[in-house]
C-alpha cells in the first residue's frame, strides 16, 4: 500500500479526471492503480497477470486519447481491470464476476468506455476497423485504437483484419501488447518473429526472461527518424506490419510512461493504419505473478502478501480426468496425437505435453487450424484428440463440418466447459455445442454425467472409427470413483437409473444428478441418456409404451439441443407421448455462481419438478391426492 492510500487514484472517477493530472504524477498513479488491482483481485479472484501488465498502457491511452469519444477496443478483455478502475468502476470492483456485478470483460451495456464486447480473442482489429471506417464515413475526427496481445495475434482472424486494414486508408491504430505470453508461453513462428524484431532493434527487453533492464532508443527520436526515412522514400527492410501497409513504430517499453505518452501523442496525430509495438511484462509489479504469469493468469482469491491462492477442496475435475485418460491412452497407442489451441493448462494437457512432447501440439489461439490440422493427421492414420472448450469450438465450426464430418474422419473432440461456466459469463459459456454438433452427420456425441463415465466415454470415442465428441462441464462432478480401466460403452445405448411411472426424465450429461432428485419427487423413471447421437431409439420406443411424458433435461440451449432430437424421433415414429424439453433458455445467462445460474434457469431439482408439474397439471393433482 502506498503511503498515500491511493490518494491520486481516488480522485479519478473518469478519464477526464485523469487527463487533468500533470504528466509527472502518472507514475505515482500507476503504482496506486497496480496496488489497488492486486488488493481487489486478491479478494474477488479473476484475471490478474495480464492486467498488471497493462497498467501504464491503460493510463497512457486514456491520458492521450479523448475517451470515450476516441474508441479503445481491447482484445480478449481479461487485461481491462485497470481500464475499468479508471473509467468510473473503481468502487464496483468488489462485485467483479459476481451475480449482477461487473463483468470480467469489457461489455457495452456496462460502460460507454467499453466500446466492444469481448472475451473471445482476436476480434479487436476487425471491430476497430469497423469503427474507423464508420468514423470516416461520418466525417468524424474520432481516433480508433485496437489493443491486441501477442497471443491473440496468433489467430487467423487477426491477420484477416490486418490484411484488410493495411490496404485501406482507415485511421486505425493497432497496439500490439507483446509480453511473450499467451496463457502459457506464446508459441509459433510469429512469436519467434516478434522476438527477432526486439533483438534487432535498439532494445533490450525482458522478453527473453532476462533481468536486463528495459532500455530503448528514445522513441520520439526514433519516431522522427522513421518519418524521415519514409519521407525520403528510403526503402528499409520493414517489419511484416509495414509490409502490410502499417506505419510501424516500436518496439517501445510499455511500462515507461515517459515513452508511451509522447509516442501515443505522435501516433494520434497521424492518419491511416498505424501499428505500435509495445513490450510489457505479464504480471508486472507483483513478484508472484512476474515469477509465474501462467499460474497468475487466472486466480482464485489469494493472500496478497504471499500470493497463496485459496484452493477449493473438491474431487478431481473433469479436466483432470481427461488429462489422465489422455496420458493412459497415449501410453497404450502411439497413434494418439494431443492438440490444444493455446489452452494447455485449462484443458489438462500439462502432463501429456511433458510425457509425450513429440505428440503434443499447442497450435496457438487458432481453433480453426487446430481442427483441420487434426483432420490432416487423421487422413494419415493417426488418432488426433482435440482438447477444446465448447465456447472456443464455436470458432472452428466450418472446419468441424467441412474437414471432419463431411470426410468422416476419426477426429475426437474432447469438449470441455460444456454448459454454464459461472464467473466468465456468456462469452465463455458452452451453451450451444449439443445443438451445433447434433446436426452433423457421422458424429457420435456423448455427454458425461460423472467422472467415471467421462473416462469411459473418452475411451469409447477414441475407439470409434469416425468423428466423435465427448462433452463435459467445467469443474468437478458428483465425485464418483474413477476406474483406470479402459472400458468402452455400447454406442447409442442409454442407462435406466430409476424406474417410475407416467413420466420419464431423460437426462443428458451433467444434469443427471438433478434429474435423479426430481425423479424421487415425481416418482418418475430417470434415464441417463449418455448419447446425444445416436439416440437409444429402442429404449425410447419401449418407454413410450409405458409412459405418458418424456421430459428431456440438458445443460445446453433447448433450441436444437439433445432434447430436440428426442422430439424429432417421437414425431417421426408417432410415439404416443408428450415431450417437454428442459434446458437453457433462448437468451444469454449473465455471470454468477454456476449453481445459482442453473437454478435461475429452472435446472436444479426444484426447478425441474416445478416445470414438469406446470406442464402437466394432471400430474400435480395426482401426486397431491396420492
Ligand atoms: C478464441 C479464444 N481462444 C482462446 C481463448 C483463451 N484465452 C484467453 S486469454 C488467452 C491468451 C491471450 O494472450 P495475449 O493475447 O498475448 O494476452 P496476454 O494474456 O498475454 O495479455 C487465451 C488463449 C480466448 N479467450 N479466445
Ligand atoms: C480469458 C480467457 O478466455 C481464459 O482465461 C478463460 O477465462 C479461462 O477459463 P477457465 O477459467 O474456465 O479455464
Ligand atoms: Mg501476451
Amino acid at each position: 500500500m502506498t503511503k498515500t492510500g491511493h490518494a491520486l487514484l481516488r480522485t479519478i472517477d473518469s478519464p477526464a479526471d485523469l487527463r487533468r493530472l500533470p504528466e509527472g504524477v502518472l507514475p505515482q498513479l500507476a503504482q496506486e492503480l497496480r496496488e489497488y488491482l492486486i488488493t481487489s483481485v486478491s479478494r474477488t479472484g479473476g484475471h490478474l497477470a495480464a492486467g498488471l501488465g497493462t497498467v501504464e498502457l491503460t493510463i497512457a491511452l486514456h491520458y492521450v486519447f479523448d475517451t470515450p469519444e476516441d474508441r479503445i477496443v481491447w482484445d480478449v478483455g481479461h487485461q481491462t481491470y485497470p481500464h475499468k478502475i479508471l473509467t468510473g468502476r473503481r468502487e464496483r470492483m468488489a462485485t467483479l464476476r459476481k451475480a449482477n456485478g461487473l463483468s470480467g470483460f469489457p461489455k457495452r451495456s456496462e460502460s460507454p468506455y467499453d466500446t466492444f464486447g469481448v472475451g473471445h480473442s482476436s476480434t479487436s482489429i476487425s471491430a476497430a476497423l469497423g469503427m474507423a471506417v464508420a468514423a470516416k464515413q461520418a466525417r468524424e475526427a474520432r481516433q480508433v485504437v485496437a489493443v491486441i496481445g501477442d497471443g491473440a495475434l496468433t489467430a487467423g482472424m487477426a491477420f484477416e483484419a490486418l490484411n484488410n486494414a493495411g490496404s485501406m486508408d482507415a485511421d486505425l491504430l493497432v497496439i500490439l501488447n507483446d509480453n511473450d505470453m499467451s496463457i502459457s508461453p506464446n508459441v509459433g513462428a510469429l512469436s519467434s518473429y516478434l522476438a527477432r524484431i526486439l533483438s534487432g532493434r535498439a532494445y533490450t527487453s525482458v522478453r527473453s526472461g532476462s533481468k536486463t533492464v528495459l532500455s530503448t532508443v528514445r522513441p520520439v527520436f526514433q519516431f522522427a527518424k522513421r518519418i524521415e526515412e519514409h519521407m525520403k522514400g528510403i526503402i528499409m527492410p520493414g517489419t511484416l506490419f509495414e509490409e502490410l501497409g502499417f506505419n510501424y513504430i516500436g518496439p517501445i517499453d510499455g511500462h515507461d510512461l515517459a515513452s508511451l505518452i509522447p509516442t501515443l501523442r505522435n501516433m494520434r496525430s497521424l492518419k491511416g493504419p498505424r501499428f505500435l509495438h509495445v513490450v510489457t511484462r505479464k504480471g508486472k509489479g507483483y513478484t508472484p505473478a512476474e515469477g509465474d504469469p501462467c499460474v497468475y493468469h487466472g486466480v482464485t482469491p489469494f493472500d496478497p502478501q504471499t500470493g497463496k491462492m485459496e484452493t477449493k477442496a473438491s474431487g478431481k475435475t473433469y479436466t483432470q480426468i481427461f488429462g489422465e485418460w489422455l496420458c493412459d491412452m497415449a501410453a497404450a497407442d502411439s497413434r494418439l496425437i494431443g492438440i490444444t489451441p493455446a489452452m494447455r493448462e485449462g484443458s489438462g494437457l500439462v502432463e501429456f505435453s511433458e510425457r509425450f512432447p513429440d505428440r503434443y501440439f499447442d497450435v496457438g489461439i487458432a481453433e480453426q487450424h487446430a481442427l483441420t490440422f487434426a483432420a490432416g493427421l487423421a487422413c494419415e492414420g493417426l488418432k488426433p484428440v482435440v482438447a477444446i472448450y465448447s465456447t472456443f469450438l464455436q470458432r472452428g465450426y466450418d472446419q468441424v463440418i467441412h474437414d471432419i464430418s463431411l470426410q468422416n474422419l476419426p477426429v475426437m473432440l474432447a469438449i470441455d466447459r460444456g454448459g454454464l461456466v459461472g464467473a466468465d459469463g456468456p462469452t465463455h459459456a458452452g451453451s450451444f455445442d449439443l445443438s451445433f454438433m447434433r446436426c452433423l452427420p457421422h458424429f457420435v456425441i456423448m455427454a458425461a454425467s460423472d467422472e467415471n463415465e467421462c473416462r469411459q466415454m473418452l475411451y469409447t470415442a477414441y475407439q470409434h472409427d469416425g468423428p466423435t465428441a465427448v462433452r463435459y462441464p467445467r469443474g468437478s462432478g458428483p465425485g464418483v470413483a474413477v476406474e483406470r480401466a479402459m472400458t468402452a460403452l455400447p454406442i447409442g445405448k442409454a442407462e435406466v437409473r430409476r424406474h417410475g411411472t407416467r413420466v420419464a426424465l431423460l437426462a443428458f450429461g451433467s444434469l443427471l444428478s438433478a434429474a435423479l432428485g426430481a425423479g424421487e419427487t415425481l416418482n418418475a423413471t430417470v434415464v441417463n441418456m449418455r448419447f446425444v447421437k445416436p439416440l437409444d431409439e429402442a429404449l425410447l420406443i419401449r418407454l413410450a409404451r409405458s409412459h405418458e411424458f418424456f421430459v428431456t433435461i440438458e445443460e445446453n440451449v433447448v433450441a436444437g439441443g439433445a432434447g430436440s432430437g428426442v422430439g424429432e424421433l417421437v414425431g417421426q415414429l408417432q410415439l404416443p407421448v408428450r415431450v417437454l424439453n428442459l434446458g437453457l433458455p433462448d437468451s444469454y445467462i449473465e455471470h454468477g455462481s454456476p449453481a445459482q445460474m442453473l437454478a435461475d434457469c429452472g435446472l436444479d431439482v426444484s426447478g425441474i419438478v416445478r416445470q414438469v408439474r406446470g406442464a402437466m397439471p394432471e400430474l400435480a393433482r395426482a401426486s397431491e391426492s396420492a
